[in-house]
Parts: C-alpha cells; sequence; structure tokens
C-alpha cells in the first residue's frame, strides 16, 4: 500500500504544528522523517495513523483518502509501532504479538496454524522467541519495543509507520530492528533521530523543520554538513568510511560548550 500526502495541515487548538506537507512512500522504500525535538514527526505520523485529523489537506493510501478506507481494511495493511506503546496489559509476549492477528480475524474467531506460524516468525524475527511466556509487564523498555515491532510485524502489513522505533534499544539491537524493518521490503515510513543509520537504512529521507518539510532526497543528497547546520544548528563533518563505506557524521561540540570551558 503506498502512502501519498498532499498539502497535510495540522493545527493543535490554535497552533499551527505542520503544514504544507507533500510526501510520498511507494514501491517499497523504507523512508525517514528527520527532524529536531518539536518539528512535527510524531504529529504528522499521527495523522497518518489516524489519532489525529489534518486540518487541510489530504492522505491518500493507494488512490483513496484516508478517511474513505474502512478501519478494519487499513488495519490489515497498515501497522503502526508508536512512540508511547501501552503494554500496560498484564499479559505474555506471545498473546501481544498475537494480537497483531485481529484486524486478521472475524469477531471471535480463533486463532489457526497461520497465525501461530506468522506469530512465531515474528517472534524470531525480533530475537523474542525466548520471552513468549513471559509477562509483558515484567520487560525492558527495550525488549517492550522489540514486541511492539513484532506486533506490527504479526499483522503483515504493506505499509508500516514507526515512531523512533529504536530509541530504547542497545547498538546491537538497533542495528537488528533496522535490518529487519529493511527486509520486510514493505512501505515504511519511520521517525528517527539517528542521521548515521537512517542514512546507512534509509532509500529516501525527509527532513521536517519548524512543521515544514525543508528538503528530501536520497541519503547522501541531503544529509550534508549544510543542512544539518542549518536544520539542527550543529557544525559537523559528513564523510565515507572508506571500510564500511557507510556515511558517517563527525560533530563538534556545540560552541556554547567550548564557551563554558574557556
Ligand atoms: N497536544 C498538543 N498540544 C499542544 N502542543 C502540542 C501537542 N502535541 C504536540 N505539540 C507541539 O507540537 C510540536 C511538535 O511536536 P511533535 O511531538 O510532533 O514533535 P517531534 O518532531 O515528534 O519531536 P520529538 O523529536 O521531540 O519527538 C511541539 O512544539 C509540541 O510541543
Amino acid at each position: 500500500m503506498d502512502l501519498h500526502l498532499e498539502g497535510v495541515e495540522i493545527n493543535i487548538g490554535t497552533k499551527k504544528i505542520v503544514h504544507g506537507i507533500d510526501l510520498s512512500v511507494f514501491q517499497n522504500s523504507f523512508v525517514a522523517l528527520l527532524g529536531p525535538n518539536g518539528s512535527g514527526k510524531s504529529t504528522l505520523l499521527k495523522a497518518i495513523y489516524r489519532v489525529l485529523e489534518p486540518t487541510r489537506g489530504t492522505i491518500y493510501l493507494d488512490d483513496l483518502s484516508i478517511d474513505q478506507i474502512p478501519a478494519k481494511k487499513i488495519a490489515q495493511n497498515m501497522s503502526v509501532v508508536s512512540q508511547f506503546q501501552s503494554n500496560s496489559f498484564d499479559m505474555t509476549v506471545e498473546e501481544v504479538v498475537m494480537m497483531g492477528r485481529i484486524p486478521h480475524k472475524r469477531l471471535l474467531e480463533k486463532e489457526n496454524q497461520r497465525d501461530l506460524e506468522i506469530v512465531e516468525d515474528a517472534l524470531r524475527k525480533t530475537g523474542l522467541l525466548e520471552y513468549r511466556e513471559r509477562n509483558i509487564l515484567k520487560l525492558s523498555g527495550g525488549e517492550k519495543q522489540r514486541v511492539a515491532l513484532a506486533r506490527a510485524i504479526a499483522q503483515c502489513p504493506s505499509l508500516m509507520i514507526l515512531d523512533e522505533p529504536s530509541n530504547h534499544l542497545d547498538i546491537k539491537y538497533q542495528l537488528e530492528i533496522l535490518n529487519i524493518i529493511k527486509s520486510l521490503n514493505i512501505n515504511v515510513l519511520s521517525a528517527l533521530h539517528d542521521l548515521q543509520l537512517a542514512a546507512q537504512f534509509c532509500d529516501y529521507v525527509y527532513f521536517l523543520h519548524k512543521g515544514q518539510i525543508v528538503c528530501h532526497g536520497k541519503p547522501e543528497e541531503v544529509i550534508t554538513k549544510e543542512i544539518i547546520k542549518e536544520i539542527y544548528e550543529v557544525d559537523c563533518e559528513v564523510f565515507r568510511d572508506p571500510t564500511t563505506n557507510n556515511l558517517c557524521i563527525s560533530y563538534y561540540k556545540p560552541i556554547n560548550q567550548v564557551l563554558m570551558e574557556v
């Protein structure tokens, strides 16, 4: 399922949070939404997963405006990993991941062999097989994050929306999770903070600043020292690591910190 946003504006109260957003995710690409704290990333994602309603503009899933599509059909195609998962149920990991199958079931229909296999596969992909009987309430933040991703994978979506999927994870799991997301080979839109990881895993990136898209393109085209300086007000060098060939960012100390030390 492709995602297209045309002229999306979102006001909260009288405050304009995002405006004039045109954005597309198609051809099974992994697209990053980048930008500083408070730039509007979560707000925009919330409109896509229908927690907020845009004040203006249209969100299309394939060729249909999202408000013309039944909720169940959206849930069969789009899964969401939001920043603050409300995994506060007294359930096992496996039960939570099985919830990802609900959109594909009729009311009160029991899980079948295929559901069990899909859940097993999602648990395996996220390194959670050993956790399947564990109570969700007793997991660490990073483990809960992986459960949320496993549930989203079990939903078998063709479009995944993620808000900082790796923010609680150590570097090994950050790399693994981003690798898993990429290998799903579906359309993905993810808010990310780590520019280097975005460059490493994403096909395309959008930079959001003060509620507007200021530039977009392939990571190597737009993750530049000039753009980082303009958007984040931080000096850095951007270069290719000769061994890994990854785009790397080396940040200078903030100017005020240097002054404090003088
Ligand atoms: N319910 C709300 N009421 C008022 N202001 C809000 C509300 N939700 C978000 N905002 C404001 O909208 C702006 C964008 O917030 P948002 O959470 O979308 O940013 P973000 O880019 O996701 O930030 P972060 O990287 O810190 O998660 C912020 O200034 C925030 O304070």
